[in-house]
């Protein structure tokens, strides 16, 4: 273990690790982390998909300086601001018709999804919420209130209802899981939850923490059909997957709906903290003072966020993230020819999972060699981390500005580290003290 890393664990506390590794790091540069032993990491996490244009993009430093050398205050809380007025303009411009009202800015997905909830259930009177399983949407009480993740560690909002995301893996087919799903939303409507009690539904494009789930093709036009049928609001979580990251600007698109509420998160600001919520101005405008913390609505994040979106369009990352993404898709393909540890790969562009599983015919997950498989690849030089309701899914979220070599390189050092534990080469006890989740 580093001499940093160790420091830390006699300054910093535990509460927000996530940790598989003892990752300890002094600097980072496009695709790769500087380690404190002075190892460069290729990082294929892009810090959970935030550093969406890689570390220390010349774009977002000149933002920066230029926002800090002439400072137009801290906070939109009391003070209309610039950056704040032409991101808003900005991602006003790049929603449908039926989200395009008005902008809430946040630090993080969690408190813009937890604005989101408190404000349609205020908004429109209704009391209850959908969500699926398996989701994640936020670390705060109200987002988790909202959530289905199984390793959170916090309370269900007593109006939610969860529902089960279709997963075409273990079904064994999409149109099964769709049908499975669609079926239990019309059951559900008709004999528990009253659909007209429903303020919304919240979805993600891709489920990601809950194992980089793709929809079924058809399945969310279908939901957005019964949204509209019975007056519920679709809230689209674009945090981790959006922003040009799945290959289309949000990744909503690659299900062909438009939802009513559009909210984003970490890679909107390159790894500056900022969030924005952008829905109709009807609910977005409901109650002023409604939703607020001191430092929201920064300029210094918000000209950030501004020349992370600009960068997105002028150097065409989206595109970007679908060539890359092919490139690395078809590199693990390759890759599950050899390892009988892989029984599923999915995703869109730059947002894959690779799916960890004992045995293809029960596709019994394979927690313990997902651990062993990142520990290993990280003491090769590539930083990538699983997620899952079964903690057996590799999560491949890379800056977008990843190059296909790169995507090669990180690939063949997977390969290195599959082997490695296939072989038995790694033993359990590096796992002491790095609990992941
Ligand atoms: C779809 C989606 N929506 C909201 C969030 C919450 O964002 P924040 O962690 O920035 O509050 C997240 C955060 N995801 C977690 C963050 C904690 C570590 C585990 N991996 C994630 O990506 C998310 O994936």
């Amino acid at each position: 273990m580093s001499g940093l890393y160790a420091r830390e664990g006699q300054s910093v506390s535990k509460m927000a690790h996530l940790r598989f590794f003892p990752q300890a790091v002094v600097g980072g540069r496009g695709a790769y982390l500087t380690g404190d032993d002075g190892r460069q990491l290729l990082d294929f996490s892009a810090s959970w998909g935030s550093a969406s244009l890689g570390h220390s993009h010349p774009a977002i430093r000149a933002a920066v300086d230029r926002a800090l050398s002439d400072q137009a205050g801290a906070s939109y809380l009391s003070s209309a601001n610039e950056p704040c007025v032409l991101l808003a303009e900005k991602l006003l411009s790049l929603v449908p018709e039926r989200a395009r009202g008005r902008v809430w800015f946040g630090h993080s997905g969690s408190d813009a999804n937890e604005t989101v909830a408190r404000m349609v259930t205020a908004a429109t009177g209704r009391p209850r919420i959908l969500a699926f399983n398996g989701a994640y949407h936020g670390g705060t009480v109200g987002s988790m209130a909202v959530s289905g993740h199984p390793a959170q560690q916090g309370a269900r909002a007593a109006g939610l209802t969860l529902v089960p995301y279709p997963n075409s893996y273990t079904a064994g087919s999409a149109e099964a899981a769709r049908d499975a799903t669609l079926s239990h939303l019309e059951c559900l409507f008709a004999a528990e939850v009253p659909p007209d009690e429903v303020a919304a539904f919240f979805i993600e494009p891709v489920q990601s923490d809950g194992g980089m789930l793709v929809p079924p093709d058809g399945f969310f036009q279908a939901v957005e059909a019964l949204c509209r049928k019975h007056g519920i609001l679709l809230v689209c979580d674009e945090v981790k997957v959006g922003i040009g990251r799945s290959g289309r600007f949000h990744a909503y698109e690659h299900s062909g709906i438009e939802p009513d509420i559009v909210v984003f998160g970490k890679g909107l600001g390159g790894g500056l903290p900022i969030s924005a919520v952008v829905g109709p101005e009807s609910l977005m405008n409901h109650a002023a003072a409604f939703s607020l913390q001191t430092v929201h609505g920064n300029p210094v994040c918000a000209a950030a966020a501004l020349a992370v979106l600009e960068t997105i369009e002028g150097d065409r990352l989206a595109e970007n993230a679908a060539r890359t993404g092919s490139v690395l898709r078809t590199a693990l393909d390759r890759l599950a020819s050899r390892h009988a540890l892989i029984g599923d790969i999915r995703g869109h562009g730059l947002a894959l999972g690779v799916e960890l599983v004992s045995d293809a015919a029960s596709r019994a997950a394979a927690a313990r060699e997902a651990a062993l498989t990142v520990y290993r690849a990280f003491e090769l030089g590539l930083v990538l981390y699983y997620v899952g309701v079964r903690s057996n899914v590799l999560e491949f979220t890379p800056p977008l500005t990843l190059t296909a070599e790169e995507a090669e390189k990180g690939v063949a050092i997977l390969d290195r580290a599959l082997t490695d534990v296939r072989d038995g080469k790694i033993g359990e006890d590096v796992l002491s003290g790095f609990a992941g989740w």
